[in-house]
């Protein structure tokens, strides 16, 4: 079980600030949806946790501060899934996914059986199995992003960073794979930040909602709190309707002005 806290997190690139003075509290095993429209600041945010752009500011896992955590060490606490990852295209599925597992190697760097059969489940929940020895240059675009989450989910972190996990998946493949992460939260108690474009997703998965615009945070609660029609019009300039599904979760649906 492992909770996520930001503390006045500000980051950016350059010397110019995207990012500015977020704060939040993610409990462990809940999940946090970050929103907002392009340029927002969303995946610089996602970055600053793991450690990849400047930050300041604090983010702590289990009350740990991470910046005086090695980077074997960040990687068993944060797995990160990035939305436009530069791929080994050589590599074949399964060996791209055991770099998932890199983290938890011993000195020797050889994995074990263990670690195999680890990401042959992985990949089965992914509904990868079928794909496992094939180069990652011949996959199409969902498959691709498939086996990018099946690394990360391969890592057994604690918190996982999602950017954007469900771009260039079908409406299915887009559930399934929201489904695995609700399960693992809910099972292994694994923390969820993750960028979402779909506001009706977004509705639907996370515990809680935080919306960035021009890299400030505009609101944040729970799903029926900050996607209101009203909000969303304003910081997406859009046209939308929010509507109440059968099972009692919000839709939020593009209307014609
Ligand atoms: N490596 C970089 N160097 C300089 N500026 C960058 C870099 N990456 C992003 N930016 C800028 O930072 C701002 C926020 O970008 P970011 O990618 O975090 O937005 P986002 O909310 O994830 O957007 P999108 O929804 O389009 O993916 C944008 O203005 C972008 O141009």
């Amino acid at each position: 079980m492992t909770a996520l806290r930001l503390a006045a997190v500000t980051a950016g690139y350059r010397g110019r600030t995207v990012v500015r003075d977020v704060s939040a509290h993610v409990p462990a095993g809940s999940w946090l949806a970050v929103i907002g429209p392009n340029g927002a600041g969303k995946s610089t945010l996602l970055k600053s946790i793991a450690g990849l752009v400047p930050s300041t500011g604090d983010v702590s896992v289990d009350g740990r501060s991470v910046a005086a955590l090695g980077h074997r060490e960040r990687a068993r606490l944060i797995g990160y899934a990035p939305q436009t990852p530069s791929l080994p295209e050589g590599l074949t599925v399964t060996d791209y996914v055991l770099l998932g597992r890199t983290p938890h190697l011993g000195p020797l760097g050889r994995e074990s059986r263990s670690d195999l059969d680890l990401v042959s489940g992985v990949l089965a929940r992914l509904d990868l199995g079928k794909l496992a020895d094939r180069p990652l240059r011949t996959l199409s675009g969902g498959e691709r992003q498939r086996a990018v989450l099946a690394r990360v989910l391969a890592q057994q972190a604690g918190v996982l960073l999602l950017d954007e996990p469900t771009t260039g998946l079908d409406i299915g493949h887009a559930q399934a794979l929201l489904e695995l992460v609700d399960q693992l939260r809910k099972a292994d108690g694994t923390t969820v930040v993750s960028t979402l474009h779909d506001l009706t997703l977004a509705a639907q998965y996370p515990d809680r909602v935080l919306l960035l615009d021009g890299g400030d945070v505009a609101a944040v609660g729970t799903p029926a709190e900050v996607l209101t029609a009203d909000r969303l019009s304003r910081h997406y300039a859009a046209s939308v309707t929010v509507l109440t599904g059968p099972d009692g979760s919000l839709v939020v649906a593009p209307t014609r002005r």
